[in-house]
């Protein structure tokens, strides 16, 4: 694990960018694409800003193909819907057209909706193992990270594939994918900032006993690649 602490948000941010420029640009080099999913939630947006303005001319955007590790069962107009974020803070900018794109179809039920994502990512991925280039992350305060959690039945899903789940403290519907999907990735970042997160910080990272059940974000541990904390200082404050 890499851990990466910074004083401010910009100078994590600017970081940041960076890593996402490098993996991008190395994946096309590879495989003649990039393979990117989007992490939801507040904390992404300035980042997501910063790619689709300041560093547009570094990555060849017709290649770049753009999911979501989560989503909430919202429409898609809705303030909540984390692809509506994405839309207004990249996706739009950078006219990125409709085919690379593959939001979360949340006018469907949320079983449906799953079962239909899974179909559209075998079919992008040829059948092939469902490897992706890089899978942002983010984290709340109770330790979850994409829509996994604490104390939810997805937990023990050891299947590699996006699913729904009931997410009974917030009496809602997510769709997301499994730790296991998300472990098959090639590269994993956290962006996690700020004081209400720290406490989460801690426990997920320097707990002496894993107890994903209570802290979700334990269960990222890649097969193969690498999983890189981006941390400001005030996230990082309460660890050794
Ligand atoms: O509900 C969600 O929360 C997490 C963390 O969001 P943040 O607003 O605290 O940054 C996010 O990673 C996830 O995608 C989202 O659906």
């Amino acid at each position: 694990m890499n851990l990466l602490i910074y004083k401010t948000q910009s100078e994590l941010l600017e970081d940041l960018a960076a890593y996402i420029i490098k993996i991008a640009n190395k994946s096309i080099e590879e495989h003649d694409r990039f393979n990117f999913v989007l992490t939801g939630g507040n904390s992404p947006k300035a980042l997501y800003e910063m790619l689709a303005t300041t560093y547009k001319d570094k990555i060849d955007w017709t290649k770049v193909f753009f999911f979501f590790g989560d989503e909430r069962n919202v429409m898609p107009d809705h303030e909540s819907y984390n692809g509506l974020m994405a839309k207004r803070a990249i996706l739009d900018p950078l006219n990125i057209p409709a085919k690379q794109i593959f939001y979360v179809d949340t006018t469907l039920a949320p079983e449906k909706a799953a079962i239909e994502y899974n179909k559209a990512l075998t079919k992008h991925f040829n059948g092939a193992d469902l490897v992706f280039d890089l899978i942002l992350l983010g984290m709340g305060d109770d330790a979850h990270t994409a829509s996994l959690f604490p104390e939810t039945t997805i937990l023990n899903n050891e299947n590699v594939e996006i699913d729904s789940v009931f997410v009974e403290k917030l009496s809602t519907y997510r769709i997301t994918f499994t730790a296991p999907l998300i472990n098959k990735a090639k590269n994993i970042a956290f962006l996690v900032f700020g004081e209400s997160k720290a406490k989460a910080v801690k426990q997920v990272i320097e707990s002496d006993k894993k107890n994903p059940k209570l802290y979700p974000a334990q269960l990222i541990d890649p097969i193969d690649g690498g999983v890189t904390w981006f941390l400001d200082s005030a996230a990082a404050s309460l660890l050794n």
